[in-house]
């Protein structure tokens, strides 16, 4: 929904078959909110709630008629029977009195409207109580994993990259990956840990494409090592915290030595001219050829993650790269697919928030306002 913010009035059309689109033309159309793909000349609904639009063969369900609803929508309504009415957009969900748009505070999960007063404290909670009721109790953090977790860091100065260290605190190594399921839920993204390609063919991410550097040797098995852990949910000594000035964001919990890596940037691969209108605030480039058509983006919205959680530098600022940067994200070939790595671009103390350069890749975010 996020994404599909540029759709058309509700509508149900039978868009003629007319001349070639001009690039004007072109530029008005919108993408359907299930295949990623421009709808151009096919017919195809709005749903009457969110008001993304659908390919007459992507929807779901398949039922064309008037005030259309999608299946994503069907869902949410279902999950909060209580809220399913349009007109209710503006009424409190706790003391059912309309809300003024100034004194309106939005849950991050459920996007229902509170009161400020009676939502609570949002800078110690992204999400309303009824979702943090909702959230399950226990989430699957399995203790055999620690055979897995004995990472130590290599004595060496070499310039290979390193395994983290494990966190030995039981505890902490519980609230560590616990904090990071619990964002996720906040967000409503499936854990995955790997490139997602359901809406592309992996063949398209040709690392040949570019002239990236090859992960190789001692890398190589370094980071398939460090993915056998992180695939299951743990990230070394990280925590996922949140603030109202930064939303989520990463901290260490132990010192982090130069060179260790920290993750892989994972989440939905697209074809970067299926999202030039996107409204993500994490795309990542994957594969720059230089045209939008074969160039290849990550948009961790629907699957992601820890890497999405890390922020961002703020280049405005003098000295930020020299002293706030501390994650360095590159792209690899590695066995001949593009691959976004993020490590410790120097010695990192306990305590520190990380934080990379979101312009680094193809894109540049305004990140004048960062903290
Ligand atoms: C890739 S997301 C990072 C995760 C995000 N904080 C969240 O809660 O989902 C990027 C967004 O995080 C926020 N962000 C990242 N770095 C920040 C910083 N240094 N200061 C303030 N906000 C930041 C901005 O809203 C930015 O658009």
């Amino acid at each position: 929904m996020k994404e599909q913010s540029i759709t058309l009035p509700i509508t149900m059309s039978d868009m003629k078959e007319s001349s070639k689109p001009k690039l004007l033309e072109f530029k008005k159309n919108t993408v359907c909110a299930k295949c990623k793909i421009w709808i151009i000349k096919q017919k195809y609904a709005n749903c009457v709630i969110c008001e993304d639009a659908y390919h007459f063969n992507c929807m779901r369900p398949k039922q064309i008629q008037k005030d259309w609803t999608c299946a994503h929508c069907i869902e949410l309504k279902n999950t909060f029977p209580d809220t399913n009415d349009v007109e209710t957009d503006n009424i409190c969900q706790k003391c059912q009195k309309e809300v003024d748009t100034k004194d309106e505070e939005i849950c991050s999960k459920c996007n229902k409207i509170f009161h400020k007063k009676c939502y609570g404290q949002k800078t110690i909670s992204p999400i309303c109580n009824f979702c943090h009721s909702q959230k399950p109790s226990k989430i699957n953090f399995n203790e055999k994993m620690n055979q897995l977790l004995n990472f130590s860091v290599p004595m060496t100065n070499s310039n290979l990259f390193i395994l983290p260290c494990c966190v030995y605190n039981d505890k902490l190594r519980q609230n560590c990956f616990q904090s990071l399921q619990y964002a996720l839920y906040c967000q409503n993204i499936n854990f995955n840990d790997d490139l997602v390609y359901s809406s592309i063919k992996k063949e398209l991410n040709n690392g040949y494409n570019e002239k990236l550097d090859p992960l190789i040797g001692k890398d190589l098995i370094t980071f398939k090592k460090y993915k056998q852990v992180t695939k299951n949910g743990f990230y070394g000594p990280l925590i996922v915290e949140y603030n109202s000035d930064q939303g989520f964001y990463v901290r260490s919990v132990q010192p982090i030595a130069y060179k260790t890596l920290i993750c892989e940037y994972a989440g939905d691969v697209y074809r970067f001219a299926d999202q030039v209108y996107s409204t993500s605030d994490s795309i990542m480039s994957l594969l720059e050829t230089g045209f939008a058509a074969t160039s290849l983006v990550i948009i961790p919205e629907k699957n992601g993650n820890i890497a999405k959680y890390l922020s961002g530098i703020n280049n405005s600022k003098k000295n930020s790269k020299k002293i706030q940067q501390n994650v360095k994200s590159r792209r690899y070939n590695v066995e001949g697919q593009s691959r976004v790595i993020l490590y410790a671009c120097r010695d990192i103390k306990s305590g520190e928030i990380l934080y990379y350069d979101y312009n680094e890749g193809g894109f540049k975010y305004n990140t004048n306002y960062f903290v």
